[in-house]
């Protein structure tokens, strides 16, 4: 994480906004290097060096079940927790010390990160309207981290994630646009949408959680299934 990140001024945003947008995250060259191998090119026998993980398309969790809902979402993703070129390593290393950071600035009762790639092919619909984490406990996901690796983003290419800071049916989202070495953090029960992408749009997702609630938060939404 770079010098020019100020963990207070994030902290302080994330507690009194809900998020924060940091731009110019990492520096060129650790957005340069595409962290995440392209998701197209796994399993690709001329890119050895990419397969590091595989790429499946996205599930969506129902208790402990997961199923693709492709208009839902129609992102490929890949785990990144155990995968270890240099560059994904670096990067899991620059976000632990972050959350260690919030952790000791927000007192979140964040114990464990977790991480995934997605690309969002060119034409992809996006993400319907979605929160990561229950909106009260048991809730696991605390905060979510997202880095873009987009390059040549332009605003023809679309793909914006929306985010509601506050809740309520009639209050505007913000928008904000997958650009290259942005990193955008915030809390993990606020609604966020994708919209709709014209190019191919990747990034990688931290997720900071509390192990234990994430358990509990599981078996809540699974007896509240069996329940109905
Ligand atoms: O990539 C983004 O901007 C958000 C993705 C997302 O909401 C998710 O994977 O849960
Ligand atoms: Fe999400």
């Amino acid at each position: 994480m770079r010098d020019a990140l100020c963990i207070e001024v994030i902290a302080r945003r994330v507690e009194s906004e809900g998020y924060v947008v940091v731009d110019f995250a990492m520096g060129a060259a650790h957005a340069a290097v595409r962290l995440a191998p392209h998701p197209r090119k796994y399993g690709n026998r001329s890119s050895a060096r990419n397969r590091v993980v595989s790429a499946a398309q996205a599930t969506i969790a129902t208790g402990s079940r997961q199923a693709v809902a492709a208009e839902k979402r129609d992102d490929r993703i890949a785990w990144l927790n155990k995968a270890s070129t240099p560059a994904i390593a670096a990067h899991r290393l620059s976000m632990e010390a972050l959350r260690g950071e919030l952790e000791r600035a927000l007192d979140l009762r964040t114990d464990a990160s977790t991480f995934m790639c997605a690309e969002y092919a060119e034409g992809s619909r996006g993400y319907v309207r979605h929160r990561d984490a229950a909106p009260t406990r048991p809730s696991g996901r605390k905060l979510t981290a997202i880095y873009y690796l987009n390059p040549s983003w332009s605003p023809a290419a679309a793909g914006q994630l929306l985010l509601w800071p506050k809740e309520g049916a009639r209050v505007a989202p913000v928008s904000i646009a997958p650009l290259n070495d942005r990193l955008v953090v915030f809390k993990s029960f606020l609604e966020h949408q994708v919209l709709p992408s014209r190019a191919p749009r990747l990034a990688v997702t931290a997720w900071f959680y509390n192990r234990l609630e994430l358990g509990l938060e599981l078996i809540a939404e699974k007896s509240r299934l069996e329940d109905t």
